[in-house]
């Protein structure tokens, strides 16, 4: 272990060389990958590309110390390449202001480096370059924080696991009757909100109803099939009825807080073991005295961290409708943003109005944001040390010791302030039945034939679920042509359902991704959602090995927090050093002791799973 914190010993005379002429690409220039350039330009690599989606926003100045203030709105990957410039005139530093998704950047985009290092956010964009350096068979370096945890791993082909070997839990979510009926804690009210602003100004979602739900089986009165859908409800879409009163604040108030309210009560069962929400109206609401005006709303310190009174709320649910009614007018539909003030004005709005109504604690405005957002803080120290690890990972990548890179995890112990280093053993192997790296990757998938449609199987299935990027189907043994990469080619099939194309329980289509060089084969198996919340279709790899993990104990904001006292000799895989904070010197004398694997994170991205 301690030799995973130093450079290593062979950064003789040949690594020297190869580094200068190692062309490297680093994957988004946020927290770690600023750290990672700054890394790769002190220690002499001369041929990096860096490419990153974003423009820089001025919550990234603090840690993207490659950013200053005059940058905020311009594009990462050119301003991080000028700053590395700055640093070092003589590399040859290409950026690329795209998505790494972008079909623009292919296989043979990927063959032309030695090395590619991942510094970025999210899901979709790891699963896709995984794919692309497996195609291109070269050496990844995928990495994450979430707060003061981290991550440091090794993907090579035929040599490691890749990143998509081990299932990954799905993110957390909440049962649609308990945002629409029975919220208790501030968690529903913003998922109801964001789900608010979405059914109003977003792309309409059907899962993402607002009204009350009135097939709630918790609502049913004994012997009744469900509560009769009565008048008051508006059964027209949440949008259609919002542009006919031409978005009117107070109407809409009156539906969303007290109109739709005083449905809920009528659902009586609902209330026989809570306590019921007391419907509220615009009057009510924008007249509301008691709860005092804000001392100063020019400062943030006031509008961000104090709970708003309630007609505050008020006022901010009318002035955001309207300002983002203004905005939507030139485009379809508005994506909704943390970052967007009244995107997030809106939210905070909505979801204290209707904490207010069912009695669940208020929430300031910067607490509502980390919980909408997801934000867990990111920590400086621990993008560096990550960073640092990357690059170390990367010399002994150049010099082709793979089986000296195992994955390294980054904890805080929540005594004492310690920052805990932990590695396997070893490089974990891949999984031979990994749909993604195994020799003929392989799924089965449950599917309701009769009523999904191809469009539904391609944008949900092929490219949510299993990440495709532009798939080609076809239905193996008949030849038909189900699917096409070709804008417009097949596209009389898309509301055709499955079985319409002769696809049916058993069929087998080979499902091919030109771009990521990604050849899967999909076994149907016909399957019908029984109960309202099963979902729509289930795809399993290895029916034995893909089991749902149960949700790890000890977690807060999906982050394991039962950082292991060290004590527990059970797991033989992992070796940990330790070092306090205060002191990083003390890690030098590295005790040797063995933890726990740290925990599945079963809402962060940026964290993966170690077996043990
Ligand atoms: N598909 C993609 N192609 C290129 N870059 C990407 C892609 N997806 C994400 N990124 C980039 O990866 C980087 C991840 O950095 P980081 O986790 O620090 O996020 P951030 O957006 O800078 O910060 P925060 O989310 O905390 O506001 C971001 O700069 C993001 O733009
Ligand atoms: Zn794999």
């Amino acid at each position: 272990m301690a030799d995973l914190l130093s450079v290593p010993h062979s950064l003789s005379q040949k690594i020297r060389e190869l580094i200068p002429k190692s062309k490297v690409l680093v994957v988004g220039a946020g927290g770690i990958g600023c750290e990672v350039l700054k890394n790769l330009a002190l220690s002499g690599f001369q041929e990096i590309e860096i490419i990153d989606l974003d423009t820089i926003d001025v919550s990234n100045l603090n840690r993207q110390f490659l950013f200053r203030k005059e940058h905020v709105g311009k594009s990462k990957a050119v301003v991080a390449r000028e700053s590395i410039l700055s640093y070092n005139p003589d590399i040859n530093i290409k950026a690329y202001h795209d998505s790494v998704m972008s079909q623009d950047y292919g296989v043979n985009f990927f063959k032309r480096f030695r090395l590619v290092l991942n510094a970025l956010d999210n899901r979709a964009a790891r699963n896709h370059v995984n794919r692309m350096c497996l195609a291109a068979d070269v050496p990844l370096i995928e990495s994450g924080t979430s707060g003061y945890s981290g991550q440091v791993e090794l993907i090579k082909k035929g040599v490691t696991q890749c990143y998509e070997c081990q299932p990954k839990p799905p993110q957390r979510s909440f049962p649609g009757c308990t945002i629409r009926n029975t919220p208790s804690e501030p968690v529903h009210c913003i998922v109801w909100a964001k789900h608010l602003f979405n059914q109003l100004f977003g792309e309409e979602d059907p899962d993402q109803d607002v009204s009350p739900d009135t097939e709630d089986p918790e609502a049913k009165v004994d012997g009744e099939h469900s509560v009769t859908d009565t008048g008051n409800i508006k059964r027209t879409s949440t949008r259609q009825w919002a542009q006919e009163i031409n978005y009117d604040p107070q109407k809409l108030f009156d539906k969303f807080f007290k109109a739709d309210i005083e449905y809920l009560l009528s659902m009586e069962n609902l209330w026989k073991t809570r306590k019921p929400p007391v419907p509220l109206s615009w009057q009510q609401a924008a007249s509301h005295s008691g709860d005092g005006e804000m001392e100063d709303e020019s400062d943030i310190r006031t509008t961000d961290m104090k709970v708003w009174p309630l007609s505050k709320c008020a006022k901010v649910f009318a002035s955001t409708i309207s300002q983002l009614k203004t905005d939507l007018a030139d485009r379809n539909f508005l994506v909704w943003d943390k970052d967007d003030k009244p995107a997030m004005d809106f939210v905070t709005a909505c979801a204290n109005i209707r904490a207010q109504i069912f009695s669940i604690q208020q929430k300031s405005r910067f607490e509502i944001k980390s919980i909408a957002g997801n934000i867990i803080p990111a920590i400086a120290t621990a993008n560096a040390m990550i960073a640092g690890l990357v690059v170390l990972h990367a010399f002994r990548v150049l010099n082709e010791e793979y089986e000296k890179c195992p994955a390294v995890y980054l904890r805080k112990k929540s005594v004492h302030s310690k920052f805990i280093l932990a590695a396997d053993k070893q490089v974990s192997i891949a999984n031979p039945s990994c749909y993604v790296c195994s020799p003929k990757p392989f799924v089965n998938v449950f599917v309701n034939v009769e009523a999904m449609t191809v469009k539904e199987f391609e944008n949900e299935l092929l490219k949510k679920h299993l990440n495709m990027v532009a798939p080609d189907v076809v239905l193996d043994g008949k030849g038909v042509v189900v699917i096409s990469s070709e804008e417009g080619e097949m596209q009389a099939n898309d509301d055709k359902q499955l079985i319409e194309l002769g696809i049916v329980d058993g069929s087998i289509l080979k499902c091919d991704d030109f771009l990521q060089n990604y050849e899967l084969t999909v076994a149907v198996n016909q399957y019908e959602a029984k109960e309202k919340d099963d979902p729509l279709y289930k795809v399993v790899a290895n029916k034995d090995e893909l089991k749902a993990k149960e949700p790890a104990n000890g977690k807060e904001n999906g982050v394991d927090n039962n950082q292991n006292d060290g004590n527990d000799e059970s797991d033989d895989d992992l070796m940990l050093i330790e070092y306090d904070e205060e002191d990083p010197q003390e890690g030098s004398s590295s005790k040797k002791r063995r933890i726990n694997p740290p925990q599945d994170n079963d809402e962060d991205d940026d964290l993966c799973v170690i077996e043990d």
